[in-house]
């Protein structure tokens, strides 16, 4: 594999008296797609930006392959960094925009024509080689900075929020790219970005970050199906989020005892079941969260006598279509609103079967609900 493991240790970073990055500890490894995700200002610029060699760390280490790199400028670090605003040479050809790095460590005439004309052809531009920067869309630009960026064969490409610039629609065709030249020539790559589909998309692993601190390193999975604290599971995706206590735990496995069934309250719907695989203790303040996709809407009661069912009878607040799915905010109890995310996978000619003010049933089994066992500050 190519690539660097980026091992980060103990970094932290101060502006004058606001701390932007507090004691972060991350190992990414060789090859990877890894995602720096976090809303604005929490400090995800400022990481990546120690690792190219912009910034310095306060303390901390940061190293490849165990090397460490802090004493070593930017451009003698193996990494290198594709910027949100292309930053193109505007009076040079796409050309030679991308020799540019070659003709800096003067590179032969032919290796610079081999080189450019692959990595052109990488991210599919051989076309317009002879064009200038402001003859080009956005998308096609920034296709220009990374072909610029890893001309030179970084083992590390940082990328900052590199698709940003660009409409919905072209970011969306974009990240595919960037996902296939990542397949293509296998180095690590370390992308930052705050939208977090961008992220879910097209990383191996994720670190959530939140006011200079990492929350949650896992896989696009691990982070959206069990969020470490009340901050990702709001971050990621949409979910229902309820402060919690646990009243009851009961092992569903005798013999193994590696899974619980957990009775929580929850002071705006009572009292609800939840499954769990980790240790928590009657009495424990905890969150509890339950995706809207993972909850069933119907006009008709469930026939179902499971006792794992929570179910709630209620109103459609607001009912919103957007062809695929409707998602409904439904008020239960005291209104108390639940989002609930119903796929439309079949064509029915007769429109939406539930509509404003329709009185209906919600519900979801145990185990798609979760419990989140780190509260935020
Ligand atoms: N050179 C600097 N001097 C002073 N403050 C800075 C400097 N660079 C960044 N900051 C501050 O540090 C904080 C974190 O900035 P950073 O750019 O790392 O965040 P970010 O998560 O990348 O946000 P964004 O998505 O908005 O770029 C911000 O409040 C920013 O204003």
């Amino acid at each position: 594999m190519k690539g660097s493991d980026v091992v980060i240790e103990g970094v932290s970073k101060a502006f004058g008296d606001f701390k932007v990055l507090k004691d972060v500890n991350l190992t990414i490894k060789k090859g990877e797609f890894f995602s720096l995700l976090g809303p604005s200002g929490c400090g995800k610029t400022t990481l990546l930006r120690i690792i190219a060699g912009f910034e310095s760390p306060d303390i901390g280490v940061v190293t490849f392959d165990g090397k460490d790199v802090l004493p070593l400028p930017p451009n003698r670090r193996p990494a290198n960094t594709v910027f949100q605003n292309y930053a193109l040479f505007p009076h040079l050809s796409i050309f030679d925009n991308v020799a540019f790095p070659l003709r800096i460590r003067k590179a032969s005439k032919q290796e610079i024509d081999s080189k450019v004309t692959e990595y052109l052809k990488l991210v599919e531009l051989e076309e317009h080689s002879h064009k200038k920067p402001n003859q080009l869309s956005g998308g096609q630009k920034q296709r220009v900075a990374i072909a610029r960026a890893l001309i030179n064969e970084p083992s590390v490409l940082l990328l900052d929020e590199p698709l940003s610039a660009l409409d919905a629609k072209l970011r969306q065709h974009m990240l595919i790219e960037l996902d296939q030249i990542h397949d293509k020539i296998g180095i690590t790559f370390i992308y930052v970005t705050h939208d977090q589909q961008e992220a879910l998309s097209v990383s191996d692993r994720i670190a959530v970050m939140n006011k200079g601190k990492v929350l949650q390193v896992g896989t696009p999975h691990d982070i959206y199906e069990s969020p470490a604290t009340d901050f990702v599971a709001r971050f990621i995706g949409e979910t229902n989020l309820f402060d919690a206590t646990v009243v009851s735990v009961e092992p569903m496995h005798k013999e193994t005892g590696d899974e619980f069934m957990v009775v929580l309250d929850i002071p705006e719907l009572g009292s609800i079941k939840v499954t769990t695989v980790d240790t928590v203790v009657p009495g424990q303040k905890v969150s509890f969260t339950v995706r809207p996709e993972k909850i069933l809407i119907s006009k008709e009661k469930p026939a179902t006598k499971r006792e794992d069912i929570n179910l709630y009878q209620g109103m459609v607040d607001e009912p919103i279509y957007s062809g695929f799915q409707t998602k409904f905010y439904v008020k239960v109890m005291d209104n108390v609103v639940i989002r609930v995310i119903k796929q439309h996978a079949k064509y029915s000619d007769e429109g939406p079967d539930i509509v404003w003010k329709d009185s209906v049933y919600v519900s979801w089994s145990a185990i798609d609900g979760y419990i989140v066992g780190v509260r935020d500050e």
